[in-house]
């Protein structure tokens, strides 16, 4: 397989194609791994003043990455304008991760890096998934309660258990199973992908105090201690319940390589509030390696070239760095 990443446009409204640009000035500087993006030419031109070099095959991407940006096209995304997402945007923005995905899976590129859809964009244009990561997951053929969501900083790693949903449907969308089948993606992602093997799982209570022993909630008692008897049961590492508000201070981060959170907000607040530069988005458990950067569209920003490219060129070295532990891993 060659060592070569896609990156897909993601919105082309968003800021998605300005750091694919930003990350492309800074390749030698950075040492990455060649890229090519997969989106709308145009959007890229709207965005960023750097050469772009229209491609009809990615194998012509290694060559063309040393004096150009490669970009794969898509369908027609109509008239960009950064910050305002419409119809036809989502449709390219769809479309390009889709190619994206079929390159990785095909063994094209060594693994995706996704730049940031609008999820209300997409579902406008028939996307029925919460998000990216699910999608891919339906796309590889893995079921979506069996990849977890691991947003990764240079001092925290964290997985939500249950993602995209409102908060009023996190409880009773808590099982022991989702809880065991998310650590069990957590644990062989981390080995896999980033050599750390075996890992230490810290695992959230829900509650205040995690309950303070049934006075504040049993969910910890009926799903998350079962559920914890059970990995260990099978050999892990695990932590937990744990206070989420005592976990994520410093010497608490220290006893554990990945914290298990039991609703979107409590793995995402603490890792955006520490490394909301740098952080990384990765899927565990696919076939494939998937980063993205930990930030939305950012619409707010796009077309302004104020857009930082420090989470996408953190995704970008952690992909190739997945492609190397999983050579190592998978013998
Ligand atoms: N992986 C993905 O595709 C993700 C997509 N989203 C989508 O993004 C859209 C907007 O979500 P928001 O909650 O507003 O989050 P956001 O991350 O797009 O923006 C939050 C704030 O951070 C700023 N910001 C974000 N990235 C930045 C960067 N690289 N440099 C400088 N400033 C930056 C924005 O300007 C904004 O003020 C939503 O539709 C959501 O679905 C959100 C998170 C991840
Ligand atoms: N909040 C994280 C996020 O939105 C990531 O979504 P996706 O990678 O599944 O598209």
């Amino acid at each position: 397989m060659t060592r070569l990443l896609g990156i897909s446009s993601g919105d082309p409204a968003g800021i998605g194609p300005e750091i694919i640009g930003k990350s492309w000035d800074a390749r030698a500087i950075e040492g990455l791994t060649p890229f090519f993006a997969v989106g709308d030419p145009r959007a890229f031109e709207a965005v960023w003043s750097g050469p772009i070099r229209v491609i009809a095959d990615p194998g012509e991407a290694h060559e063309t990455f040393e004096t150009a940006l490669p970009v794969l096209p898509v369908i027609d995304s109509g008239t960009v304008v950064p910050g305002e997402p419409d119809l036809d945007g989502a449709r390219c923005a769809l479309q390009a991760l889709e190619m994206g995905v079929g390159l990785a899976r095909a063994g094209t590129t060594c693994g995706i890096v996704t730049g940031p859809i609008s999820k209300i964009q997409l579902q406008k244009v028939g996307f029925h998934f919460p998000g990216q990561t699910e999608f891919i997951a339906e796309a590889c053929g893995v079921g979506r309660q069996n990849v977890a969501m691991l947003l990764a900083g240079p001092d925290l790693r964290v997985v939500p258990i249950t993602v995209h949903i409102g908060l009023a449907e996190v409880p009773a969308a808590l099982s022991v199973d989702l809880i065991v089948n998310r650590a069990r993606a957590a644990a062989k992602g981390m080995a896999r992908n980033f050599g750390i093997d075996p890992p230490r799982l810290a695992i959230a209570g829900l509650n205040p105090h995690a309950g303070e022993q049934g006075s504040m909630g049993s969910e910890e008692a009926d799903i998350i201690q079962p559920a914890i008897d059970i990995l260990r049961a099978e050999g892990f590492l695990v932590s937990g319940p744990l206070p989420a508000d005592t976990m994520f201070h410093a010497a608490a981060r220290a006893r554990y390589d990945v914290a298990l959170c039991q609703y979107h907000d409590q793995a995402l607040i603490p890792i955006k509030a520490l490394h909301f530069d740098d952080a990384v988005n990765m899927t565990l458990g696919l076939p494939i390696v998937r980063t993205s950067p930990d930030h939305g569209t950012a619409f707010d920003i796009a077309g302004k070239g104020l857009a930082s490219p420090r989470s996408m060129i953190a995704a970008i070295r952690m992909a190739a760095h997945a492609f190397d532990h999983r050579q190592t891993y998978d013998g």
